[in-house]
């Protein structure tokens, strides 16, 4: 709990920065509500002592005995006017100070709501991009739309419990100073209850972690749907698909419904414990001898009390039951167990010489038992030179370019750029240098001019320029809003040669240093390929290009080939030396030199 409280604070000072004195303000509003409903309640005792007949009750001491001098120099009708004016007025003037700290409760939930989902959002742009590749995407969305909101709820439960303290503070104070010792019964009375409520409440924490967790496996489901409806279809696995969500669903309503169930107790069973108290206090009361307005009085605040104390054990359960949501979100927020940025502080020049690799070895993290993918690759990629990077299907080339690009980091041995190790070199202003095109790098949901403009401003005629060169111009100018056509989510609306094409001109738009094409152009016709190929082979020396391609036909302009089999370097040869052979001669060209 104290965690939570913790998080929920520290989301707060995040979320008001230098205005965290806006806490104290909510705290002055609650205590000043609660003073000004303790004296008009207090009002009560004098105005039922004239209404009983004037008579002075006996017994009256300490706070009770204030109130009872109220207005004593005026008669006694001047006197109810003024007393029930005074009452309306402490009414009025609390219930504008409570609307007040509502609107400044409800302005701190919003603005540490969004702290707390910009926090989310920097991590996941922050973090390092091995995360990804060991989470669940299922967990991650289900933290971001589901468990945020409740951790939010959470804040606000934690604001209002904050104004409630306020107010229960305040009229035990009012309740002791009319009488010490009912007020001790209650107090007594309201500790055992509490004692009760939090042992109960204990208990919400195990089945709200199975409801997060079941949230974020139907997550993981929902996603699969959106994404592989194709494959569902053409599998015809849509009654299999159905059952396996039905499946994950109903896992979370019959959570939920645990959760909820035991939560429902609570309200009922507080209800009934209260009551018990505030009439045990009465009749105590009644049998101590204690005034009659005075009982009023006290019955009445402590009839105001109530609500503040249930709200805040209903405040105190509530939060257990989301822990399962703020342990989520912590989780996510939490650094320290977080694969880190890429670091290096050392400014980029421009390429000399080459990018080497040195020795460089490489496992997935996370990946178990699975080998090793890179094991002390060496080989160069000489400064304007164009290098193929081949092999069979898992040999480890986008690996390479994982690494190139700094997504993930070796594990041994070095990449050097002009003999600086990479991961001592700036990696935002080295990857600055790089483009990248690559079949599992996703268009944006916008228009094809928003995509080929991401992350690099260029006129028009700079775009279409890089389009001419992607082979893409023609087909876009054919469509009816030309450039500003919308693709859809992850370009759905356009052909995958077409993606293919817009995601290759982002990266030439960028007129990068250099530019890697990871089987960038597989999914286009043969006649499209063989242009950019030509496209590229006459502006060869002009940037370092690494090409990864199952095909001949796309290496064919490269100088170099770098051959890998199993994660080792078994050649790096120039292309004139094997440019008679096709691509299985060349995979056969492996075996025979191994
Ligand atoms: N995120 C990952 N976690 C664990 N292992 C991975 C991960 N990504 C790739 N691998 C493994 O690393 C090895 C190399 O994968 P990589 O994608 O580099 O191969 P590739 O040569 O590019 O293959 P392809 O030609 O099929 O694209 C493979 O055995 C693959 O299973």
């Amino acid at each position: 709990m104290l965690e939570f409280a913790k998080l929920s604070f520290r989301l707060l000072r995040q979320a008001l920065g230098r205005r965290v004195g806006l806490l104290v303000v909510v705290v002055i509003l609650g205590l000043s509500t609660a003073v000004l409903e303790g004296t008009g309640i207090g009002l009560i005792i004098p105005m039922l002592s004239i209404i009983a007949g004037g008579a002075e009750p006996s017994g009256m001491a300490g706070l009770s005995a204030v109130f009872q001098q109220v207005g004593a120099g005026l008669d006694e009708r001047a006197r109810l006017i003024v007393i029930a004016a005074a009452i309306l007025g402490l009414i009025t003037l609390k219930n504008v100070l409570a609307f007040a700290n509502a609107v400044l409760t409800n302005l701190i939930y919003g603005r540490a709501g969004h702290a707390m989902r910009s926090s989310l959002a920097r991590q996941l742009l922050t973090v390092g991009y091995s995360f990804f590749l060991q989470q669940s995407p299922g967990r991650l969305l289900n933290i971001i739309s589901n468990e945020s909101w409740r951790a939010s709820d959470a804040i606000q439960t934690t604001l209002a419990a904050i104004v409630n303290a306020s107010a229960v503070v305040i009229l035990l104070a009012f309740l002791l100073l009319l009488s010490w010792q009912m007020t001790l019964g209650v107090a007594l009375g309201l500790v055992i209850i509490q004692a009760l409520h939090a042992l109960l409440s204990a208990s919400l924490r195990a089945p709200s972690r199975k409801v997060t967790s079941f949230n974020g496996e139907l997550a993981a489901k929902m996603l699969h749907l959106v994404h592989a409806g194709r494959l569902i279809r053409a599998f015809g696995q849509e009654q299999r698909e159905k059952a396996v969500f039905d499946t994950s669903s109903d896992a979370v309503r019959e959570a939920g419904f645990d959760l909820q169930s035991r939560q429902a107790v609570l309200p009922p069973l507080t209800e009934v414990l209260h009551s018990a108290l505030f009439l045990t206090v009465v009749v105590s009361a009644w049998l101590w001898g204690i005034s009659f307005p005075v009982i009023v009085a006290f019955v009445v605040l402590l009839y105001r009390l109530q609500p503040h104390v249930r709200a805040l054990q209903m405040a105190w359960s509530a939060v257990q039951g989301w822990s399962g949501s703020l342990e989520e979100v912590r989780w996510l927020l939490d650094p320290s167990d977080k694969p880190n940025p890429p670091a290096g502080d050392a400014p980029v020049q421009a390429l000399r010489q080459h990018i080497k690799f040195d020795g460089v070895t490489f496992k997935y993290p996370g990946s178990g038992s699975r080998p090793v993918v890179l094991r002390a690759a060496s080989f160069d990629l000489p400064k304007g030179h164009s290098t193929a990077i081949i092999g069979r299907s898992g040999a480890g080339k986008t690996t390479i370019v994982n690494l190139l690009c700094r997504f993930v980091e070796p594990d041994g041995g070095n990449i050097l750029v002009d003999g600086t190790p990479l991961n001592q070199i700036d990696p935002m202003q080295w990857r600055g240098q790089i483009a990248l095109a690559s079949q599992d790098l996703e268009l944006i949901d916008g228009t094809i001019l928003e995509n080929i403009t991401y992350g690099h401003s260029a006129s028009l005629e700079e775009v279409k320029n890089a389009a001419r060169l992607a082979e893409a111009h023609e087909f876009i100018e054919k469509l009816p809003d030309g450039y500003e056509t919308v693709v859809g989510y992850r370009g759905a609306t356009v052909s995958a040669g077409q993606r293919q094409r817009i995601a290759l001109a982002r990266a030439l738009v960028r007129d990068p240093e250099i530019l890697i094409l990871d089987e960038a152009t597989n999914a286009m016709d043969g006649l499209s390929e063989a242009a950019i190929v030509e496209t590229l082979k006459s502006r060869a020396g002009r940037r370092t290009t690494i090409v990864i391609s199952h095909h001949r036909s796309t290496i064919s302009f490269c100088d170099e080939v770098v051959i890998l089999q199993d994660g080792r370097v078994k050649n790096q040869t120039s292309f004139a030396k094997i440019a008679t052979l096709s691509m299985d001669q060349l995979y056969e060209l492996e075996k025979a030199s191994s």
